[in-house]
């Protein structure tokens, strides 16, 4: 499978400002620091992690919703970082975006026909009238909604109708990547696995590739090829879905899936639980060395709070930023308890942090 997208050592760093007129620059928010992956044509790539941990914004930058602060995103050959103006604005058709609350990210006063058609407006697909109703038509029925619906208004649906409403406006431009951002966590359980079916569908008849971005493993596990596992900024493991759940390497994804339950009572009876202590440090503080050394269980003296390791390959395919990931897939090294650190966070930082965290461990176990 050939490349579609591939992102480059991408930063995303969020000023502090202070004053007055907000003209001083006190510290960064390192939302997203340092991310180096691959999505290939076709497939669905699954993005984890707790809240504040830099997914968001790491989808946006990939489509210049957000401007990066460093490194490149490279769409099907082309350079993006360096795009501006009409190129831009054309490549753009080219991705799209569902975003997780079908309610706020469509406008009340509009109706759906209106909705579709701005999106094809906004890329000068609207110009022939039957050629424009044929089309709403077909989007309407792709995502399993009545015609009659292109009249109504989106109070008038349930939550899953919205978000196929969300779903067709983001198809109507023909995209080749959709980035979903929590595409079901806002919907009942019901029907969650209803809209995930229908994103599997349509991306079999349209060929499409999605950015899966959720915090809930089994909603990743169920649509994505490959699972890529975020903490603080950076990524710290990736591998097929099914070898990241069959054989996680790195501690933080080791801790994530042991707080997931299995519906086997036997397996659940033996399953591996690692509690993590200490609160997911502020981004605009992160630790140095490995940014997880503060909570890691397997956490060794030297390196993993003075070197930030890497994301290396392990097996094919199977990469994991950990100095210790071998001698913990061989048994060698054992989890121990760990002894939360106090971050110092600066007073000059310090109150604008309420939006960037913390979240406490109850999140993630
Ligand atoms: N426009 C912005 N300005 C300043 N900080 C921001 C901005 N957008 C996001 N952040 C901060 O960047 C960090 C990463 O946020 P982001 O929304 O990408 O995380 P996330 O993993 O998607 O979390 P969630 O699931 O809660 O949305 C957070 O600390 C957030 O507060």
């Amino acid at each position: 499978m050939s490349t579609l997208v591939s992102v480059q050592d991408l930063k995303v760093h969020f000023p502090i400002k202070r004053g007055i007129v907000l003209d001083r620059t006190v510290g960064y928010v390192y939302a997203v620091d340092g991310v180096d992956l691959e999505i290939r044509k076709g497939e669905t790539y699954g993005l984890v992690g707790e809240s504040g941990c830099g997914k968001s914004t790491l989808g946006r930058a990939m489509l210049r919703l957000t401007e990066p602060t460093g490194g490149k995103v490279v769409f099907d050959g082309t350079d993006l970082s360096t795009m501006k103006g009409e190129p831009l604005r054309k490549m753009r058709r080219r991705m799209q975006m569902v975003f997780q609350d079908p309610l706020s990210s469509l406008d009340p006063r509009q109706s759906v026909e209106s909705i579709l058609v701005e999106g094809l407006r906004a890329h000068d697909l609207d110009k022939d009238k039957a050629a424009t109703a044929k089309r709403l038509r077909e989007l309407l029925s792709a995502v399993g909604l009545p015609s009659t619906s292109l009249r109504k208004y989106p109070h008038e649906f349930s939550g899953g109708q919205r978000q196929r409403i969300g779903i067709a406006r983001s198809l109507s431009v023909n995209p080749d990547l959709i980035v979903a951002d929590e595409p079901v966590s806002a919907l009942d359980v019901s029907v969650q696995a209803q809209v995930v079916n229908l994103l599997e569908d349509l991306q079999v008849e349209f060929g499409l590739t999605y950015l899966v971005i959720a915090h809930d493993l089994a909603v990743v596990r169920h649509i994505s090829d490959r699972v890529g596992v975020m903490y603080l900024g950076g990524l710290v493991e990736e591998a097929t879905s099914d070898t990241l759940y069959a054989q996680p390497l790195h501690p933080y994804t080791r801790a994530l899936l042991s707080a997931v339950p299995v519906p086997d009572p036997e397996l659940e009876d033996r399953r591996e639980r690692i509690l993590l202590t200490g609160d997911l440090p502020s981004p605009a503080a992160p630790p140095a060395g490995c940014r997880f050394h503060t909570r890691c269980p397997w956490r060794q003296p030297g390196k993993c709070d003075t070197e930030r390791p890497v994301l290396r390959e392990l097996a094919p395919g199977h990469r994991v930023a950990c100095h210790w990931a071998e001698d913990i897939r061989d048994g060698k090294i054992q989890p121990h308890s760990v002894e939360p650190e106090l971050v110092e966070v600066t007073d000059a930082i310090s109150p604008d942090l309420s939006a960037a965290g913390p979240a406490s461990v109850t999140e993630v176990i």
